[in-house]
């Protein structure tokens, strides 16, 4: 492993509408170190949730490149390849979007370990990502419907963390929880983080949740501007 654990340069969004192609997140860099901490903020649709997707790998960047450990990561032609897949891990602010219904929580884990972890010891890797996550071991058996929305917020930071991820990308993790339980699961994400020595990306709007990282991105809307295809009449 070598540079820095993160490393994103240049990197933009655009959406595409009708012909044209409206770019939603301007041309961004920034490195990190491995274990800081990261929060992203900046106004609604400033595109926060869209470089969370980007670095990801959920969906392409417009321009720009991301590494990890100096490793090309995703790119503009670039998709993430399967053998890499396991560094860069995401907690959703809806975690029932993380797990498949029908499945257990420890099901669905395991399956995420044979995938992306090969040779991984899943009982293992599951225990201490449920430790790290301070997630009971007993919910491990049930099915995501019948968890709290806190307990399954806290499933979803062990399914990332038991596949030892290098970077956490957290968006909203904590949006949706009432303020005694998101405190809680904050922490246990902070302290998931740095137990590892994995690097966390936390977009958020909470300004106390952007202070304890060690460093904050506010990140602003492009210039609404669309552009066009040559051949597009003017
Ligand atoms: N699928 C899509 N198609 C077209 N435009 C989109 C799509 N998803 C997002 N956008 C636009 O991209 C811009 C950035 O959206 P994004 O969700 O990244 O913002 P955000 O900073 O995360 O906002 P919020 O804080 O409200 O979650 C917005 O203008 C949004 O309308």
């Amino acid at each position: 492993m070598s540079g820095p654990a993160l490393e994103v340069a240049e990197v933009s969004a655009s959406h595409s509408r009708g012909t044209g192609t409206r770019q939603v997140l301007a041309p961004l860099s920034f490195s990190l170190p491995a274990g800081q901490t990261l929060a992203i903020t900046g106004e609604s649709g400033a595109g926060k949730s869209t470089l969370a997707e980007i670095i990801l790998g959920l969906r392409p960047p417009a321009t720009g490149q991301v590494k990890v450990h100096g490793e090309a990561w995703v790119g503009p032609r670039r998709p993430v390849q399967l053998h890499q897949r396991r560094l860069v891990q995401g907690v959703p602010q809806d975690p029932s979007a993380a797990f498949v219904p029908r499945w257990s929580i420890r099901a669905f884990m395991a399956q995420a370990i044979s995938r992306l972890v090969p040779g991984g010891n899943a009982r293992e890797l599951i225990s201490m990502a449920a430790q790290l996550a301070q997630l009971e071991m007993a919910l491990l058996d049930r099915r995501p419907q019948e968890l709290s929305s806190g307990q399954l917020q806290r499933a979803a930071l062990a399914r990332a963390v038991a596949v030892q991820p290098h970077v956490l990308v957290a968006d909203e993790p904590t949006s949706a929880l009432d303020p005694r339980t998101a405190e809680q699961v904050a922490t246990q994400l902070f302290s998931a983080a740095s137990l590892t020595g994995t690097t966390l990306l936390l977009v958020t709007h909470d300004p106390q949740l952007a202070a304890r990282c060690s460093r904050t991105i506010d990140i602003h809307p492009p210039q609404r501007r669309i552009t066009h295809p040559r051949s597009f009449p003017a």
